[in-house]
Parts: structure tokens; sequence; C-alpha cells
């Protein structure tokens, strides 16, 4: 087993059993820091489950998850959160009767500065950093108008904006763009790109267009295991791969 530490991420025999099933088995999964990650896979290959055990929703049988060098397999989930790692799940989890900017705002993590002194401070440093993620997420003209009037796409956006306003190191999310127009699916793709630049994302996606559009290194999952990693131009050449997946 190795000790890496140097990862951003590293997964080493990871194991977990529901009655028996192992929906992950002894699986090896290492990351780097600022790199974009597409896993995909048929249905019921592990994806979520792998993404849930990252973020603390499910319990490891065996192995190791370290963040950081840190290990995560113990750790409760806000302290996960806490350690910068985010998660955006598949239905949009914002407030439709909230504005724009308080969605925004009502994601921005507090305590971080507990003395009153420098609350004007924080105040000011709330603001510049709702609109920097605003503008990052192309929503800085509608910071006013109710979530609940957005585009199914647009509200996808904000609720990557309010991860984002979280600084996460690492970014997780599920099937971002299903139920998005074409042109909305390449604003995304431009968006997940610009985003791990500074951090690293890994995102669970049906869409082979839009994996291909990402440009990242891509990880098939396949009974619980990784069968090929690489890009996507080699994947789809991989017969394994086409049998299993992509052929369908
Ligand atoms: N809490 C649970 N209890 C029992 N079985 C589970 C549980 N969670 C997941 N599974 C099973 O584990 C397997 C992997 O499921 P998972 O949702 O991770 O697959 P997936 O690759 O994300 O699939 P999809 O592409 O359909 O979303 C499935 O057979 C699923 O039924």
């Amino acid at each position: 087993m190795s000790s890496n530490t140097n990862f951003l991420l590293a997964i080493e025999n990871l194991t977990v059993s529901f009655d028996g099933f192992k929906a992950i088995e002894d699986l090896n999964f290492y990351m780097d820091e600022s790199e974009l990650r597409v896993i995909i896979g048929p249905n019921g290959a592990g994806k979520t489950t792998l993404l849930d055990m990252i973020c603390g929703k499910t319990r490891a049988s065996e192995g190791s998850i370290k963040f950081r060098g840190k290990e995560l397999t113990r750790m409760r989930e806000h302290r996960i959160v806490w350690e910068g790692v985010g998660r955006k799940f598949q239905t949009p989890s914002i407030y439709d009767e909230l504005s724009v900017f308080d969605n925004l705002e009502a994601s921005y993590p507090r305590g971080r500065s507990v003395f009153g002194a420098l609350a004007f401070k924080r105040d000011d440093e709330v603001l510049r950093r709702i609109h920097e993620v605003a503008n990052e997420i192309q929503l800085q003209t509608r910071l006013d108008d109710l979530a609940g009037l957005l585009s199914h796409g647009q509200k996808q956006w904000l609720e990557i904006g309010m991860l984002l306003i979280q600084e996460p190191e690492l970014l997780m999310l599920d099937e971002p763009v299903a139920g998005m127009s074409v042109s909305e699916r390449e604003e995304t793709a431009q968006l997940l790109r610009k985003i791990a630049k500074g951090r690293s994302v890994i995102v669970i996606e049906h869409d082979m267009e839009f994996v291909a559009s990402l440009g990242g290194k891509v990880t098939v999952l396949h009974q619980g295991k990784i069968l090929a990693e690489g890009d996507m131009q080699a994947l789809k050449q991989d017969q394994r791969v086409i049998d299993v997946y992509l052929g369908h």
C-alpha cells in the first residue's frame, strides 16, 4: 500500500458492502491539485457511492480516503466540508423564494473571524466574494432576481456558486448538465474548466460529448472497480470500455 501524501486525494483499497454486495471494491484512486477528473461508467457502477464515501455520507467498510494527507473515512460530514470538500447533488437545493444574492450570502461560511471589531471588514469581504462568484457563474446581472426565476441551467450554476463561495479545494458534481440546453452545456464546460484552474473538480457524467469537451482525465468505473483511466480519445478505442459502456 502506498502512503503517498503528495496527491490532493488518495483513495486506497476502498471497499463498501451493502448486505454483502460490494458497491465499491478494493478501489485505488488518486487525484492531483487543480485536476479536472470525470468519472463515467454504466448504471450501478458505483460512481455516486464513491462520491458519497468521499463526502462522508456513506461509510467505508475497508480502506482509506486521504485528503491532503488527512484520513476522511472516520471524519463527520461537516468536518469534511470544513477540510475543503464540497459536493453538489443532482437536484438543486437553492432557495427559490430568495434572491440570487441572498442565496450566495446564505452559503458564505460564517464563524471564520469571530471578533466583533472585524464585522465591518468581514461584511466588505462577503460582498466582494459574492460579486466575484456571481461573475464567475455569469449571474452578475441577476443578483437581485429571485432564484426561482432563473432557467434550469442558471439554477445549477447558482448552486455551483453556493459551493464556490465556501472556497472548497475539491468540488464534486453529480451529472451537472442533466436537463440543460446545448448552449448551457457548453457554458458549463467552460465554467468547470475555469473553476478547475484553482481547485480540483470531480464530475460524474453520462453525456459523452460534454465529457470530451471538459478535456480532463477520465476514470471508468465498472462493478465497483476501475476498469480504465485516460483521456477520452484513448478510452473510445479501448475495447473493454466499449464493451461495458460506450458501445451501449
Ligand atoms: N445505501 C445503499 N444500500 C444498498 N445498495 C446500495 C446503496 N447505495 C448504492 N447501492 C447499490 O450500489 C450500486 C452502485 O450504485 P451507485 O448509485 O453508486 O451507481 P452509479 O454508478 O452512480 O449509477 P448511476 O449511473 O445509475 O447513477 C448499485 O447496485 C446500487 O443499487
